[in-house]
């Protein structure tokens, strides 16, 4: 102990350093002569250290932090550590794949199932995404097909179209991601739990690999290893312990059936009625990933044409997943099976056709504030009549020499004049009611919606009363127009409100080409959001991208256009028929209209003053424009087909005016009279205009009306009559593609050249007028019987009045 304090003290001569020490000279006592234990020899001790802490403490404390720093900073740049533990790894399926296939378990005998997994709190979300955020890092896709088959036929299909499905996918690429080789998986030798509980874990070589399932599955009414199956996703489904979708996250999966209609004709009597049981559980295990439709194919005739179409839209799936990174957008909540008859919006009528009244309310002060603000309507005219033209010389001279064509009233106003706008433009209210009310607005001033029909008929549920009388099928119909506005505020009419209205076009003109290409993108990208829908047939939703029918009736007046001609010649081209519906008002443009497929004028009244009553027109002298339209029209109907389509609403438009409306058939001559009741929208519009469901025309009024105005045609000597009577054999069908051919020819025609197959004996009166290939789906709570018109049962109730074949002949 006295060496070390020999060795204190020396400290500071041995570091070179003064340190003042204290003397005194009574070291172990305190003035008051008490022991002080500092001059003790432990005190001194510690006061030596005290002293050498004191003196030594900066240089301590910043040497230790130096350490530290140095310390840390090599721990952050050293390397990550490599994972030295070998513990094993989970099994991928892919290798356990030839395993499973010696394994044969029984079919009905499988072992109980593993539950893994927790289920979440019932009512919490789960992470559906069917969106572009879905790939954040996966770059493998994974196809699995299974198949089940009892006789071999699917088996062999399964085979061939996992071998095709292979050649397919090594011909395209799928941008960054990489598509592993297909596998093929027999439904009786895996292990349910592997696949059907929860995905398949991937082996870690391939731990970014997502899965992608397909489902090739025969039907059969006796049991088989497919109700196993069946019920094990059931089971799974209803399982409280685990997640209700616990293969939500699959890239997507689909299904096709294989099925036999020489004994099971129909969907109602099992055709394939297997597959779309699976169908209906995966949708519900994956949390609707359903990628694309149900297939189905006929072992005894189509089978394999089904099958290669469904393959190729596959394979345009798991393009769009490469691109988008995910399914994409689909109808929302498409799992539901009814949900798609809820949408609005057609050419022909059907009920709760609403604009929403916020939307309406909006529009309204919109308008307010519009005409303070110089914004489009008709009672802003006058005032913008008087602007100046001085941002006119700046426009593109396509435009403004297009517009010198463009005057629809007929009192030399020039609309060079004006201020040029456009009609619909993205930031206004109107962009927002319409794309709201589901129409893709396509450059400033057209507009594209898929109609209920459409959707309907790619559901095997019927296409509209057209497909009856005409033959187009709703599928391949496309509506849309290239002009959101109009000359009139029909009290009937649900879009007004909601479009624009005016007598002239005093708006930017888009070319007939960018309109054409936009809403054709915007038609097809609507169908593809449907693949998603329970019930979309596999085959009509393939057909589907090849528009065949356009029916220009959207909203808004077509022959408003300035390029109408140049519109529907582009539709002619590419050999899409024309059904154009005008509301008889511009009637410079009617003549100069070039033949479409199908020309409709609507007749609203047959009186002036019902006409201004119901359609209340914009322009002052509508009563003459009426009359020179059905003038044009009757020329026209030598040279093509012609259409009145009549519109009826009680207690404006229907008492007394038979002989009034036979009076414009005879002038206008057309080869058609369609009769439909007005639809009740329930809009403030509509009841703003007087309107309610009292005008609404019950069905015997409306079978009484039709039956007047033939007896009325018959007495003024016109050999019309009710197309749907037995009587005679009707031809209203049309033959398109000699359409196409006569318009191609460049020689006159006329509407007799073009007439097709007889009128369907299910489309004829008292036979329901609906395709027996299809299935009547009534939606909830409407009445199946025929009870009042404008009852969304609209393909009966419309009832074309039309010449015989005889006269037709002629
Ligand atoms: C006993 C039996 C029952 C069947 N039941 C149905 C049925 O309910 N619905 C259907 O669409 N096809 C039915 N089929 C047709 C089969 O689904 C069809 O032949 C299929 O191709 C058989 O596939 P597989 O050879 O792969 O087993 C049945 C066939 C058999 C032999
Ligand atoms: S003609 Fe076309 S757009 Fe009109 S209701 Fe029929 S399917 Fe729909």
């Amino acid at each position: 102990m006295g060496g070390d304090k020999e060795f204190v003290a020396s400290l500071p001569k041995r570091l070179g350093l003064n340190v003042i020490w204290p003397s005194h000279n009574k070291p172990h006592q305190k003035p008051n002569g008490e022991p002080d234990m500092m001059k003790s020899p432990e005190g001194s001790l510690l006061r030596e250290w005290l002293a050498l802490w004191h003196h030594f403490r900066a240089f301590i404390l910043i040497s230790t932090f130096l350490v530290l720093v140095i310390v840390r900073t090599v721990v952050r740049l050293r390397p990550a550590r490599q994972k030295l533990s070998d513990s094993p790894r989970s099994v991928s399926p892919a290798s356990k794949d030839s395993a499973s296939s010696n394994r044969k378990a029984a079919s009905g005998n499988l072992p109980p199932k593993r539950v893994t997994g927790v289920r979440p709190i019932r009512g919490a979300a789960v992470a559906r995404n069917h969106g572009t955020n879905e790939s954040t890092a996966p770059s493998k896709i994974q196809i699995l097909v299974f198949f089940s088959s009892l006789t071999g036929n699917t088996e062999k299909s399964a085979t061939e179209f996992t071998r095709d499905l292979r050649a397919s996918l090594r011909s395209i690429t799928l941008g960054s991601w990489e598509s592993l080789e297909p596998q093929l998986h027999d439904l009786s030798y895996i292990d349910y739990d592997d696949y059907f509980v929860t995905p398949p874990k991937s082996a870690e070589s391939h731990s970014d690999t997502k899965y992608f399932y397909l489902l090739l599955l025969p039907t059969y009414n006796i049991d088989t290893v497919l109700n196993t199956f069946t019920a094990h996703l059931q089971e799974t489904h209803n399982d409280f312990r685990i997640d209700t979708a616990p293969l939500s996250s699959l890239l997507g999966y689909s299904v096709f059936g294989f099925g036999d209609r020489g004994g099971w004709p129909s969907e109602q009597e099992g055709f394939c009625s297997q597959a779309l049981e699976v169908d209906k559980w995966m949708a519900k295990l994956t949390g609707k990933k359903r990628a694309f439709p149900v297939g189905m194919g006929d072992v005894s005739s189509d089978a394999s044409e089904r099958l290669n179409e469904w393959r190729s839209g596959i394979v345009d799936v798991l393009r769009e997943v490469a691109t988008n990174g995910g399914l994409g957008e689909g109808v929302a909540g498409s799992g539901d099976a009814l949900e798609s008859d809820e949408d609005v919006g057609s050419c022909e009528p059907i009920d709760s056709q609403t604009v929403p009244d916020d939307i309406e309310t909006r529009e309204k002060k919109r308008r307010r504030v519009g005409r303070t603000a110089g914004v489009d309507d008709v009672e802003d005219l006058g005032r913008l009549l008087q602007k100046s033209s001085d941002k006119v010389a700046d426009e593109p001279s396509y435009q403004n020499a297009d517009l010198m064509a463009v005057d629809f009233t007929g009192h030399g106003k020039n609309p060079q004049s004006e201020q040029l706008k456009e009609m619909v433009p993205k930031s206004s209210p109107t962009y927002t009611a319409l794309t709201k009310q589901g129409y893709t607005i396509v450059g400033s001033h057209s507009g594209v919606k898929i109609c209920r029909w459409t959707k309907s008929a790619l559901r095997g549920r019927g296409s509209c009363y057209k497909f009856s009388f005409y033959g187009i099928k709703s599928h391949l119909c496309m509506e849309t127009t290239p002009s959101l506005s109009c000359s009139n505020k029909c009290v009937f009419c649900w879009r007004h409100g909601t479009n624009p209205v005016g007598t002239t076009w005093r708006w930017k003109v888009d070319p007939p080409e960018k309109i054409f290409e936009g809403v054709k993108d915007g038609h097809y990208k609507k169908i593809k959001m449907m693949r998603g829908v329970p019930g979309i047939r596999a085959d009509r939703f393939a057909e589907a991208f090849r528009i065949r029918h356009c029916a220009l009736s959207l909203v808004g007046e077509p022959i408003f256009y300035p390029h109408i001609n140049e519109f529907t010649a582009l539709l002619h081209k590419e050999h899409i028929s024309s059904f154009l519906v005008c509301n008889a008002q511009h009637p410079d443009q009617l003549a100069a209209l070039k033949p479409v497929t199908q020309l409709y004028v609507s007749i609203d009244a047959s009186n002036r003053e019902s006409l201004r009553r119901i359609d209340r027109p914009l322009h002052r002298d509508f009563w003459e424009r009426f009359q020179r339209c059905l003038d044009i029209l009757r020329e026209k109907r030598f040279r093509q087909r012609t259409v009145f389509r009549l519109t009826l609403v009680k207690g404006f438009n229907v008492e007394d005016e038979v002989e009034g409306y036979a009076g414009l058939v005879e002038k206008g001559l057309p080869c058609f009279v369609e009769v439909k009741g007005v639809t009740y929208c329930g809009t403030s519009s509509s009841a703003g205009a007087g309107l309610t469901m009292q005008n609404v025309p019950f069905y015997e009024e409306m079978s009484e009306f039709v039956v007047a105005l033939d007896r009325a045609l018959k007495k003024r000597g016109l050999s019309y009559g009710i197309a749907a009577e037995h009587s005679h054999r009707w031809h209203t069908i049309i033959d398109y593609s000699k359409f196409f051919e006569l318009l191609e020819s460049g020689k006159e025609f006329t509407p007799e050249d073009y007439i097709g197959q007889p009128t369907p004996e299910w489309a004829n009166w008292g036979n329901g007028g609906f395709d027996p290939a299809d299935t009547r789906v009534y939606r909830k709570g409407k009445n199946k019987g025929n009870t009042a018109f404008g009852e969304g049962i609209t393909m009966e109730s419309d009832v074309p009045i039309c010449r015989s074949e005889d006269e037709g002949q002629r």
